[in-house]
């Protein structure tokens, strides 16, 4: 019987090896250059090394194997781009064969959660959540979470001038993220006050993206086995609780209940509905108008997950809440790093800052209109996302059908990837000084020198950042009021270059500096 079973055991030991050996060599039957890493799991090392960044080691790749070259890690084979016109092929024209992100296994069927986010989702189900959800980052309702912001830019501000006293370097990295888990907190996961240096989430969604705790590293591996142990690695972490989204569910969730049993009461006792307060308040009111709409449209609407109501479940908004924490958190704070760093070393481009600061914010609060009047800011934050386009590794698409782009098919089931740190650096698309920053070339607006594709750092098409205007009031909203009490200068702690690190997002490892009173 041993025998037996033994004898069995290597037959399909022997089977599984072969056929990840067969797909280690994909690229190369098929005449597309790349690395091939090592055999079986191809590549994968590379992403468990969090002193490279993924993004950087693709970057190298490019110089190495051209525009156009592949990878596989496991069983998952990945094309990189990095040629506009492909990009636009991929996320505009073709978008109804590339219509899903690539994700790791270990992350579920996104068809099957129940709490499906919209980062994850794809196909009808994506489309439903993302029409209920873009009325909750419109203008008007972003006018609405104006003061929350404000009110987190004068917190940390606070907490800025407790901490330089006496001309003491801090590090603006931690202190933009407790900005921005603060107000993501308090927009979107019903947190009442501020937690900032004392907020417990903290420690779990900073490991996160650094990919320097166990459970990203659980996810990474999970990514290159046989799909029978991803489903054995996915149970183990959903029994032992140890999923990052499993805690913050739990946090959101007791909050949309909270939300949901106080406007029950408020209704009781005759209480007139006010106006929204945060997200909780927007999802728990909103409609999507046109969703039965979707179903006739798209071929790859299921039956067996179809959701006709116009609501979301209170599971669904679980799952927006938590996804917005993890992609706004911190995306946002890296950017604000990556600008406050740029304008140190370049102060004739701060000095400029602070004279548009003072002229369109003269007041001592800063309103939504205020901050719509700060052009140049915008320079330099889109001038910052250029040179390190942070959350690249979301820049991805998944093939559904066969298909061509350019000269190379693309099977269903392949991952594209774009390399956003050679395409937005391509002095061919930027010109010669495209290693440069220099927010002027934004002055005149984007339209008359961008090639469509050349510049993403939000994506493109139709599953481009949902957050990208909150990201930008969020750090308009600090980096003005910081601006008007302080200028920022390199000192001996600054790292010059910054030492880039990070997985699911790149980096700076520190951003010191001191933060100069301005008299
Ligand atoms: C500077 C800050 C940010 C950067 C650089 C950034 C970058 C990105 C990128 C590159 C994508 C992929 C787009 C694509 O596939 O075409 C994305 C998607 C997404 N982002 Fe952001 N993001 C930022 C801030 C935010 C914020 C503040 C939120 C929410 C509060 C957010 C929520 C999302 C969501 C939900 C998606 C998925 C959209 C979909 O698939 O429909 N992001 N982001």
């Amino acid at each position: 019987m041993v025998f037996f079973l033994f004898h069995w055991f290597i037959i399909g030991f022997v089977a599984v090896f072969s056929y990840y050996l067969w797909q280690w060599t994909y690229w190369v039957r098929r005449g597309v250059p790349g690395p091939l890493g090592y055999p079986v799991i191809g590549t994968f090392l590379n992403s468990l090394d969090h002193s490279f960044p993924g993004p950087l080691q693709v970057k190298e790749w490019t110089k190495t194997y051209g525009s156009t070259f592949g990878f596989t890690e496991g069983l998952m084979k990945t094309l990189v781009i990095s040629d506009p016109e492909l990009v636009d092929e991929v996320f505009v024209k073709q978008y109804d064969n590339f219509y899903g992100r690539k994700r790791n296994p270990i992350s579920g069927d996104s068809e099957k959660e129940k709490r499906t986010n919209i980062f994850s989702a794809q196909g009808f189900r994506w489309k439903r959540l993302r029409t209920i959800s873009s009325p909750t980052f419109s203008n008007n309702s972003l006018r609405k979470l104006n003061s929350t912001v404000e009110e987190c830019a004068l917190e940390i501000i606070k907490h800025i001038e407790e901490k330089t006293t006496g001309g003491a370097q801090i590090d603006m990295l931690r202190f933009y993220q407790e900005f921005t888990l603060d107000v993501i907190g308090r927009i979107s996961m019903g947190q009442s006050e501020s937690l900032m240096f004392n907020n417990p989430i903290f420690p779990i969604v900073s490991k996160l993206f650094q990919g320097s705790g166990y459970y990203s590293r659980l996810m990474l591996i999970g990514g290159v086995l046989p799909l029978f142990l991803v489903e054995v690695v996915r149970q183990i972490v959903r029994k032992l609780k140890m999923g990052t989204f499993g805690k913050i569910n739990g946090i959101t969730l007791e909050a949309v209940q909270k939300r949901i049993k106080q406007r029950e009461e408020d209704e009781k006792a005759g209480v007139e509905p006010g106006e929204p307060e945060d997200f909780i308040d927007l999802f728990l009111d909103a409609k999507a108008e046109d969703v039965e709409h979707f179903e006739e449209d798209n071929g790859d609407f299921k039956k067996s997950t179809s959701y006709t109501n116009r609501q979301l479940t209170v599971d669904e908004i679980v799952g927006q809440c938590t996804v917005f924490l993890l992609a706004g958190f911190d995306t946002t704070a890296l950017s604000l790093s990556y600008s406050t760093y740029l304008l140190a070393m370049h102060p004739e481009v701060q000095t400029k800052l602070q004279e548009e600061v003072d002229r369109e914010c003269p007041d001592s609060g800063i309103t939504f209109d205020q901050l719509s009047k700060l052009k140049y800011l915008e320079c330099v934050m889109k001038e910052t996302l250029r040179l390190y386009p942070l959350g690249t590794f979301a820049n991805s698409r998944k093939c559904m059908r066969t298909t061509r782009i350019g000269d190379i098919e693309v099977e269903a089931g392949t991952m594209v990837q774009v390399d956003t740190w050679t395409l937005q650096t391509n002095p061919k698309i930027w010109g010669e000084d495209a290693e440069e920053f220099k927010p002027e070339r934004w002055e005149k607006g984007d339209e008359h020198f961008i090639q469509k594709g050349a510049y993403i750092p939000f994506g493109l098409g139709p599953r481009q950042c949902i957050g990208m205007r909150l990201a930008y009031m969020e750090e308009k909203m600090l980096l003005a009021h910081i601006l008007r009490r302080y200028t920022f200068e390199t000192g001996t702690k600054t790292e010059i270059p910054l030492r880039l690190i990070g997985a699911t997002t790149t980096q700076p490892a520190s951003v010191w500096m001191h933060l100069t009173p301005r008299i």
